[in-house]
């Protein structure tokens, strides 16, 4: 006969959708009770989706399997907010900002963050308002790459400015937090951090605002994707078959997430020598080009090895700015052109709707407060 323990175990098993978390993690399984071969499970939830539920019930009866027979399964859930304003919504959270592009890699290293920063100079010296929101929670390196680092961040109201350099509004949350600090990024936090670097920055218009994410598919890619209209996204890849099978990964979820595809970078694709300017094949060159047909989308650029690239990422000086005649600086110009193109041929047809909202701005996960409790404090997220 089951016991209240082997019910609570195997729900663990049971994710909340759309996260990674379990909902007894998330603290949603309010009470147990057994009696015989029957148990009734009493969950209270934060979304009010019927999906949501609806998904919730299968997964919870399939865990149970073989565990109890005679399931009474009550889910209380907040009310259906019955008129929302776009903004709370959840539909587009900064809507002075006319063009969001998703920079993801599937894994760590490839040169993501080095891509962001030179696609957005790049961007902006082709005349483009553009800003970058540093969203790599784990590893935010813009700052550095951006020169910005260890700036103070002005706050006007409980708001705070972005910083500007080489043209490009930037926040990340590196410069939020304090150097050397870590943090143990949960669900409902990565998605209190998005939401706030978006609502909570004083972003001005921009066209393009250019959003580096951590590596991998998880929370914050959702949460993005479920905040605002996300424009496309792009994906940063090394050529290596390894590096290609996790990149599948990324643009599989861009895929899921109904998000466009505008395009993939080819970084360390190739070495040009500094001494005699002869580039060699490394890693390989062109692997992409076949993952880019598959998933009918765009190779943006092939984007070399070179050591001034690094450089330029170590010293704040971003060659597409600093270095304008490299053969890697007009590279980069190249994509950032092709990108601008995508962008222009497909605004307006974007629409991430069908994700979104499981719950509004500001009500994380694992709290049953509502949108107005958002705020600098913490207020809404539980798990603090
Ligand atoms: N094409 C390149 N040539 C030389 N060095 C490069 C190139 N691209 C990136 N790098 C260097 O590789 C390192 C990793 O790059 P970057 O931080 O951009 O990767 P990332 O994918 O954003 O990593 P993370 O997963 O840690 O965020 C940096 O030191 C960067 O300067």
């Amino acid at each position: 006969m089951a016991t209240i323990a082997d019910i609570k175990s195997a729900l663990e098993n049971v994710k909340y959708p759309g996260f990674a978390k379990s909902i007894v993690d998330f603290g949603f399984v309010k009470d147990v009770q057994v009696e015989g071969s029957a148990c009734i499970i009493t969950l209270e939830i934060t979304s009010s989706a019927p999906e949501v539920e609806e998904n919730l019930r299968k997964d919870i009866h399939s865990s149970l399997v073989g565990v109890v027979e005679n399931i009474t399964l009550n889910i209380k859930k907040p009310e259906a907010p019955s008129q929302q304003s776009n903004s709370v919504s959840g539909k587009n959270i900064a809507p002075q900002i006319k063009n969001f592009v998703m920079v993801s890699s599937g894994k760590g290293g490839v040169g993501k963050s080095t891509t962001t920063v030179n696609l957005a100079v790049a961007a902006a010296m082709q005349g483009k308002r553009v800003g970058i929101l540093d969203a790599d929670i784990y590893g935010p390196n813009i700052p550095r790459m951006m020169g910005i680092n260890g700036k103070e961040v002005e706050v006007i109201g409980n708001k705070a400015r972005p910083f500007k350099a080489y043209g490009v509004d930037v926040m990340s949350m590196g410069s939020l937090m304090e150097e050397g600090q870590a943090l143990i990024w949960r669900g409902a936090m990565i998605m209190k951090a998005i939401q706030q670097l978006l609502r909570d920055i004083l972003w001005e218009d921009l066209d393009i605002l250019f959003i580096d994410m951590p590596p991998g598919t998880g929370d914050a890619q959702l949460t993005l994707a479920q905040s605002v209209p996300v424009t496309c996204g792009i994906n940063v890849t090394t050529p290596q078959h390894v590096a290609l099978d996790d990149s599948r990964r990324s643009l599989d979820m861009f895929k899921k997430l109904h998000i466009p595809i505008g395009g993939i970078i080819e970084n360390m694709s190739g070495f040009i020598c500094p001494k005699c300017n002869e580039e060699s094949d490394i890693f390989g060159m062109g692997t992409c080009n076949e993952l880019a047909e598959q998933y009918n989308t765009q190779v943006l650029g092939h984007l070399p090895i070179e050591p001034a690239i690094r450089q330029g990422g170590d010293n704040g000086k971003p060659i597409v700015y600093f270095q304008p005649e490299s053969q890697t600086a007009k590279r980069y110009m190249q994509s950032a052109q092709k990108l601008i193109a995508y962008i222009d041929d497909i605004t307006g047809t974007v629409s991430n709707a069908s994700i979104q909202p499981t719950t509004p701005p500001g009500v994380s996960a694992c709290s049953s407060a509502g949108a107005s409790s958002s705020s600098h404090n913490g207020g809404g997220c539980g798990c603090h």
